[in-house]
């Protein structure tokens, strides 16, 4: 399905494994009583603090399909090596994948009297789709023979810029997202990064708190979106049970993607928006007391949430950056078609 080797994932070598994330093969899980032979003195007190962040938890997500949890399945990969661009991944296979979302999962042609939530979810996946298509714009193999890569401004204005309702859906599906993440600020400004490479986790620390904190974003955009409006409705529970159930369809539908990078980020950027619609919809905006109580993650949530955020902030610069560029581009190629049609 995919011509290109650049279509291949890179996974870590055994020795770059964060040595806290490894999962040791045999090994009992903590709460399993015949390990603490019966006695109750050996079970771990597991109460919870006052703080936001209170260790990892395995909690299941309502939005998403559930296999995010670490398995024997699993293997790390450094996603600095796999960066998301044009893999050559195109075709039935692709567009079969897209139109599922859009036309089995009731998300394109909405009627008008469609809910605000059900545009909202449509809204996310065509902002996902958006910064998809620009990071394939971004860096796109230009000449094959030369392995030769750059951007593709043509590309950029077919599949997005030309569409200015691609362009809205982007920029709305960045400011979900930083909501989401702002929201969440107390239990990420709290939570673990410990690889056992304390340089790289103390900057972890301090970056996520320099987001979280910035106050720059916070009087520049002090409520990027206003969750506490939707679900309203009489029927906002079972509408609730139907978004979520689409959304989870959604998200299993990512294994079917035939391009193993394009699956990695699919997958991440999807966990990261189910992620972002939990912390969003799953804590009550207005019992500020008993919020971060009510938040938990998974490690591999924050992993999405920030990547998610990262990709889309990306993308949004690179319209900014490359839709000069096109208009050029595309005034040059308008031109030389009248030219031709005189
Ligand atoms: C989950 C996933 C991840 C992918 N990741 C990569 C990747 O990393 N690298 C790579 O090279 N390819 C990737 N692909 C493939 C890529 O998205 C395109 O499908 C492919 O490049 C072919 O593009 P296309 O021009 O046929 O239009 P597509 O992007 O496939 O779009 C299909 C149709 O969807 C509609 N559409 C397009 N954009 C939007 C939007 N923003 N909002 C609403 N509707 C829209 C249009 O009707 C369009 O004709 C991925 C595909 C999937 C499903």
């Amino acid at each position: 399905m995919c011509h290109l080797r650049d279509c291949s994932v890179c996974e870590c070598p055994e020795h770059e494994f964060p040595e806290t994330f490894k999962v040791p093969s045999g090994q009992l899980p903590v709460d399993d009583l015949k390990c603490q032979e019966g006695k109750p003195q050996a079970m771990v007190d597991r109460t919870l603090d006052k703080k936001a962040f209170r260790g990892w938890m395995e909690t299941d997500n309502p939005w998403t399909y559930d296999d995010e949890t670490d398995n024997s399945e699993m293997t790390y990969v450094n996603l600095l090596l796999n960066p998301e661009r044009y893999t050559g991944y195109m075709g039935p296979s692709a567009r079969r994948i897209w139109d599922t979302i859009y036309k089995k999962h009731c998300l394109k042609d909405l009627p008008g009297d469609a809910s605000t939530e059900r545009r909202v979810l449509y809204k996310l996946i065509s902002g996902m789709h958006s910064s998809i298509s620009a990071h394939i714009a971004k860096e796109y193999l230009l000449d094959e023979g030369k392995n030769l890569w750059g951007p593709n401004p043509t590309l950029l204005y077919e599949r997005v810029l030309k569409h200015p309702d691609r362009v809205r859906n982007l920029y709305f599906t960045f400011l979900f997202v930083l909501r989401a993440v702002t929201k969440a600020g107390d239990y990420l400004s709290q939570a673990e990064y410990s690889t056992m490479n304390s340089l790289e986790d103390q900057n972890t620390l301090s970056l996520v708190n320099q987001l979280v904190n910035n106050k720059r974003l916070q009087s520049a955009c002090p409520i990027p979106f206003d969750e506490a409006k939707l679900w309203k409705g009489e029927n906002g529970n079972e509408l609730k049970s139907q978004i979520q159930l689409q959304f989870r369809n959604i998200s299993a539908l990512m294994d079917c993607v035939g391009c193993e990078k394009c699956r990695l980020w699919g997958k991440l950027q999807i966990l990261g928006l189910g992620t972002a619609l939990k912390i969003l919809f799953s804590v009550d905006s207005n019992d500020l007391i008993n919020q971060s109580a009510q938040l938990q993650l998974q490690r591999n949530e924050v992993i999405a949430l920030i990547n998610l955020l990262s990709r889309l902030s990306e993308s949004v610069k690179t319209l900014h950056d490359l839709a000069p560029v096109t208009k050029n581009a595309m005034d040059g190629q308008i031109a030389a078609s009248s030219l031709q049609s005189l």
